[in-house]
Formats: C-alpha cells, structure tokens, sequence
C-alpha cells in the first residue's frame, strides 16, 4: 500500500473518531475501536464464512450466467443491425429501471432466496456485456474480414481468428466496468431478498439495532468489493507471449499440383462508386501463367480491378470468367496483428510445410526469426514480403499484387523481384500486378497494361518476352519504351 492511501486511510479514521466522541451516541455513529472489535469477532465466527462463501458463489455464478448469455448475444448484435435494432428497446428499458423494479419482479418470480440477487445482478451487468461485446464485433477490422473472404477462411477460423481477438479489449473493459457493480447488485438483492448471505446478515445487524455490526460489515463488504474488482481487472490484463515454432505438420509438399490455370476475361465491366465512374464497359483479358501488369496514375481504378476479381468489391454489371484460386498481395498488408508472421502464413494454408516457408523467407531476404514475430514488430518493407509470401504460401492459381514491393528497398525489391520470377517460373501462377514504376515493369511485366481514365481506358497493351528468357538489355528496352509512351 502507499504511503499517501495509509495516511489517507488514518485520516478517515481519525475524522470517525472525532465524530463519533462529539455524537456521544453508540447507536448512530460507534468508535472505530469497537467497529474492529467487531470485525474480529466476525473473524472468529463460523457463520461469516458460510455467508462470504454464499455471496461469493452468487457472484460467480451470476458472472457466467451473464457472460453466457450476454457475449452470444452481443455478438449476434454486432453482426447484424436489424437484430441490433429489435433488442435495443430491450436493454433501453433494463438499463433504466432501477435495480427496486428487479428485486421487486424478481421475488415475485423466485420468493425470497438464492436466486433474487444473482437475477439482479443478471440485469445490472448483462446489458453492459451485449452492449460492449456488440460494439467489439462492429468495430472488427473489415480489410481482415475481407483477407479472409479473399483466402477462403473457414467461419470457424473467421470467429476464432479474428473476431474473438478483436472482442478481447472490449471483453476487458467490460470486465472492468462491472467489476463493482457485480458485487454491489449481489448485496443488494441480498439485502433486500436474501435468504443467506453477507447482505442478510447486514440486514439482521440493521434490524438488531446492532451499530457496530452493521458498520463492521459495510467495511469488510468494501473491502471485498475492492479485491473482487481488482480480481476482475487482472483477470482484464494479459501479456503477448512469444510462440515457439514448430513444423507442426510434415504434409505433402504443395507445390505444383493441379493447377486451375485459364485466361482471366472481363467484358463490359461497370462500377462506380456514387456518382464517381470508375469503370464503364471495360474489357480486358489477363493470360494465364503470366505476369500481367496494369501501369497507370494514382486513383484511376487499378485497385478496384482487383478487388473485383477476388470478390471484394461487387460489380454493377458486365461479365468476368476467373477460375481458380486467387492470393492477394494487398497494398495495405492486412496482417493479423495477434497472431505472428508464422500463424498469419499457416492462417491461409494450414497444410503448409515448415520447410517451404523457411525456403520462401531466404529468397525474399528474410530471417527464419521473424516467423515468432508479430506484425507491429516488423518494418512497413518486411510487412510486404510477409504479405507476399502469404499469398504464395497460398499456394494459388492467379496471384493479384497490389503496389507490393512498394516500401521495399532498392536492392531488397530486385532480389525479391528475380526470386519470384523464380518461384512464378515453376509454380506457373497467373499474376496480375498493379504499379506506378515503370522500373518494376520492366523488371517483371510480361504483358502490360497502360490504362488511363476516368472512366478507365486502356491506353496501350504491350507483350514482352518471358521475364526469365529477358537480359539486362531487354529490360533496360522495355524501360525505355514505357517511358516513351507515360511521357508522350
Ligand atoms: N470503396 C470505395 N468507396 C468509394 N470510392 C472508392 C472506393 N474504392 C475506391 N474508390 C474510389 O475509386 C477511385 C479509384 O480507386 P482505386 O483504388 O481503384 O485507384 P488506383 O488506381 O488503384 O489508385 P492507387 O494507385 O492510388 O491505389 C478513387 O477515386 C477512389 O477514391
């Protein structure tokens, strides 16, 4: 304890005694002597244990009651909003009776006994779980939910995954917030309809006329109060832990095998956002197996192709054949934060060889360490070979990269570049790239798209020769042709 709570803790103390040698009256206001007094004697009674463990067991049960009942429905709130919408008035009208209306309700349903406080307690906390546990599932980051649509994530992962980590902080201030209430609304429906209990036996030293009794109790009851709510606020407190890694699972190695591979066709595409025209009767055809690139300015809709194609966003109408499965190399990353780069790369492919990550961390230039690391531990460049190598570890039929060697490195970009090139050489996947830098292009594009707008238009296609059947100089000509065509 501090220094300052003791002196404060005295001070009261002291005020107490003041107090009560002027009322001169044992009745209203006891010495603090004899307040003590009475708590030993407490102490020393059986029956106070036998209370305490009664008042305890409400307790306990009442916290499961409402998390058992309140988290299902709160989550089901913050899923849906008509649900929201028709349970609302519900929790409206409970959180403003007040806890009398329950007591009163409730010893008509149970009597005076066991069950009335742990009801009132019921009431008290239950709509401050549904409600926060709601808002947790509401405010769940949507670019992961949408990670996870791309990858095809079992529901089962979905809620485990992400959104029961993204309820934990609003688990722990809910446990926070009814951390005093809980134990208050107990005692109260003690008080009040209890049968046994550490409110009834303040009750019984109320009706006894017995002072000291029922100010020994309200002391050890605050006390109590405050180790429960401390209790309940470490219980809310929990530190990351670092994850050894394992190779899990020894499964086939899943390289190569059965590969969907067809041409990607999009005719006739519209999409606009309000009245912004993004797109209007686009067509374009993606070939299979190769590295398809889309160059053009900042904010004309290259995004937005993709997000089409791996289901994120919903065309208006216009027809687009895509078969297979599709890895994403998104430009904002979208890592899981709570789970670490291995778990975030098994999070898509659970069958994945331990062996193959290792492979694929040394050609994109990366330590075997960073698997136990979590993503706010990694630079904005790691993070993109982490989410590249997640799309891969995918083991997909057409891979979309947006602006993914973006805040890479110079030297780290070309390595990684020449390595996928590698890996798309014998994986043969349909990549489907997004960028601004002719460099890369030149460097990657096999088939490019030069697209201006609004609404988009392709300015040019351009086909070159297979990346890894180029040398420098072919490179160094395709840079140049670029150039030539974005400069006019
Ligand atoms: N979900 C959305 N809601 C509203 N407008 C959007 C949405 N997504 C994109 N837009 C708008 O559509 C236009 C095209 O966006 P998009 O992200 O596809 O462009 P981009 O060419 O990929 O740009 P950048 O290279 O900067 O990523 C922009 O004006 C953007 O503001």
């Amino acid at each position: 304890m501090k220094k300052n709570t003791i002196l404060g803790l005295l001070l009261i103390i002291f005020t107490w005694w003041i107090i009560a040698f002027f009322t001169n009256n044992q009745l209203l206001i006891p010495f603090p002597q004899n307040v003590f007094k009475e708590m030993g004697k407490l102490f020393l009674d059986y029956s106070f244990y036998t209370d305490l463990l009664n008042t305890v067991s409400k307790i306990i049960i009442g916290f499961f009651i409402s998390l058992l009942i309140g988290i299902p429905i709160g989550f089901i709130s913050g899923l849906s909003q008509r649900f929201f919408e028709i349970f609302r008035p519900f929790l409206m009208i409970i959180q403003s009776s007040p806890v009398v209306s329950y007591i009163a309700i409730s010893m008509l349903w149970f009597g005076i006994g066991f069950y009335t406080p742990i009801f009132v307690a019921f009431m008290v906390i239950f709509p401050v779980i549904v409600l926060n546990i709601s808002e947790g599932i509401k405010s769940t980051d949507k670019k992961l939910l949408e990670m996870a649509k791309v990858y095809n994530i079992r529901k089962k992962d979905i809620f485990l995954k992400i959104y029961f980590p993204s309820i934990i902080p609003f688990l722990k201030s809910t446990l926070n917030m009814i951390s005093g209430s809980l134990w208050k609304s107990i005692v109260v429906g003690e008080f009040l309809a209890g049968d046994k209990g550490l409110g009834v036996s303040l009750s019984f030293s109320k009706i006894a006329l017995n002072t000291d009794r029922v100010f020994a109790y309200t002391i050890l009851l605050a006390i109590f109060g405050m180790l429960s709510e401390k209790f309940l606020k470490k219980l809310s407190k929990n530190k990351k832990k670092k994850k050894e890694i394992k190779n899990i699972k020894v499964v086939h190695i899943n390289k190569n095998n059965n590969k969907n591979l067809h041409d990607i066709i999009i005719k006739g595409l519209n999409k606009k956002f309000g009245n912004d025209v993004i797109l209007s009767g686009f067509d374009i055809i993606f070939k299979k197996s190769k590295i398809n690139v889309l160059l053009g300015e900042s904010g004309i809709g290259k995004t937005t192709i993709l997000n089409i194609l791996s289901g994120i966003l919903k065309k208006e109408s216009g027809e687009i054949i895509v078969e297979g499965k599709i890895g994403y190399v998104f430009q904002d990353d979208r890592l899981i934060p709570w789970l670490n780069v291995y778990e975030n790369i098994v999070f898509v492919n659970d069958e994945i060889n331990l062996e193959i990550i290792e492979k694929y961390l040394k050609s994109f230039n990366l330590e075997k360490e960073i698997l136990s690391k979590y993503p706010d531990e990694l630079s904005g460049g790691m993070k993109k070979r982490i989410n590249l190598l997640r799309a891969i570890a995918y083991n997909p039929d057409i891979i979309l990269m947006d602006e993914a060697f973006s805040s890479i490195d110079v030297s780290n970009k070309y390595k990684i570049i020449k390595e996928l090139i590698n890996i798309q050489k014998e994986e043969k996947f349909t990549v489907i790239m997004v960028t601004h830098d002719p460099f890369e292009v030149a460097n990657f594009g096999e088939n490019v798209f030069i697209l201006e707008g609004k609404p988009l238009k392709i300015k040019k296609i351009m086909n070159f020769k297979r990346v890894f059947e180029r040398n420098l100089e072919d490179n160094h000509e395709i840079l140049y042709k670029i150039n030539k065509i974005l400069l006019g």
